[in-house]
């Protein structure tokens, strides 16, 4: 029977919640250690773990179907491989920074300036669109020590919580790009294994739908359900049930995280009491 081969990471920031993702997806993976290959007990799939730098080539030479990746990777890469979904973890950007105590202009600041860094296309791309040209030095890690050492004047590396650029001495001028971790395909892929990935693909949509989603219930006054329905946005229309004290109804609805707090605050505002408010594991639509 015919697997579909995804390439996750084999340690690394992507590592746990690739592995987490797959299991919330239902997909059980015999995952001993030091093992670089292992297969799914309930789902037609293979996994390799694999270097997040080297996933791009072999997603571009069709040696592994799809995987989980740091969408800058891609980028850097330059392969022109599409990703398909993206993850909502992993989010960090691709950032310019400098030492704290110099002035900064504009991106003419960094022409001629040596900038270390481990996303050497990116960087030159991003400088070349704004007519910069600078000395790149190509670091795999630890990229912020650079100016600190003399080795650069400026760098170029991922930031997220901005704490490593903090603790160097260095401030973030330009952002050149957003990340996040991404379901990415291989352009070589065939018609059987596509549809495996589409499988795959549907039970993450409804994990990662579950993750941001909020089931709501709340009891209301019959007089206020009018503008209570109004503020609610619900997957078709809120279910509304009524209550044994008569004149009462209880009122059921899914809430975006983003979104959350501010409708709950109208909800009080309109009569709503009694709110509960749970978690939902899977959102299938
Ligand atoms: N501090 C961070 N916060 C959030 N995401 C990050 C952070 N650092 C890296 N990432 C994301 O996770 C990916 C993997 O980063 P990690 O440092 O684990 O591996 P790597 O050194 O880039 O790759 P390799 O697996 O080839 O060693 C990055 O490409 C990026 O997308
Ligand atoms: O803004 P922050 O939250 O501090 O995160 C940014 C840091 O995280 C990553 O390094 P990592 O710890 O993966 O080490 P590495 O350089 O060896 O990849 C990245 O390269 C930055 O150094
Ligand atoms: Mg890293």
């Amino acid at each position: 029977m015919k697997k579909l081969r995804i390439a996750i990471q084999k340690s690394g920031r992507l590592h746990e919640e690739s592995i987490q993702l797959l299991k919330e997806c239902g997909i059980s993976i015999d995952n001993g250690k030091d093992q670089l290959k292992a297969t799914a007990k309930n789902f037609p799939m293979e996994v390799y773990y694999l270097r997040n730098g080297d996933i791009p080539k072999y997603l571009l030479d069709g040696v592994v179907d799809c995987a989980i990746i740091g969408e800058n990777v891609l980028i850097e890469k330059e392969y022109d491989i599409p990703f398909i979904q993206k993850l909502g973890f992993s989010k960090c950007r691709v950032s310019l920074a400098i030492p704290k105590g110099e002035s900064y202009t504009d991106i003419n600041f960094f022409n001629t300036k040596r900038i270390a860094t481990s996303y050497p296309n990116t960087v030159r791309n991003y400088l070349k669109s704004k007519n910069v040209t600078a000395d790149l030095h190509l670091i795999n890690g630890s990229v912020e020590i650079a100016p600190n050492i003399g080795l650069s004047d400026a760098i170029c590396d991922i930031v997220s919580s901005g704490s490593t650029l903090f603790k160097n001495n260095l401030k973030e001028v330009v952002t050149i790009l957003k990340s996040e971790a991404v379901l990415a395909k291989s352009p070589d892929i065939d018609a059987i294994s596509s549809d495996i990935l589409e499988k795959l693909n549907f039970r993450i949509q409804s994990v990662l739908m579950g993750r941001t989603s909020k089931y709501v219930l709340l009891n209301a006054p019959n007089e206020k359900l009018n503008e209570i329905i109004s503020i609610l946005p619900g997957m078709r229309s809120p279910t509304i049930l009524p209550l044994a004290e008569e004149g009462w109804s209880s009122v059921h609805s899914v809430l975006q995280q983003d979104t959350f707090w501010e409708i709950i605050d109208q909800l009080k505002m309109a009569g709503a009491e009694g709110i509960l408010v749970c978690p939902i594991e899977k959102m299938v639509v």
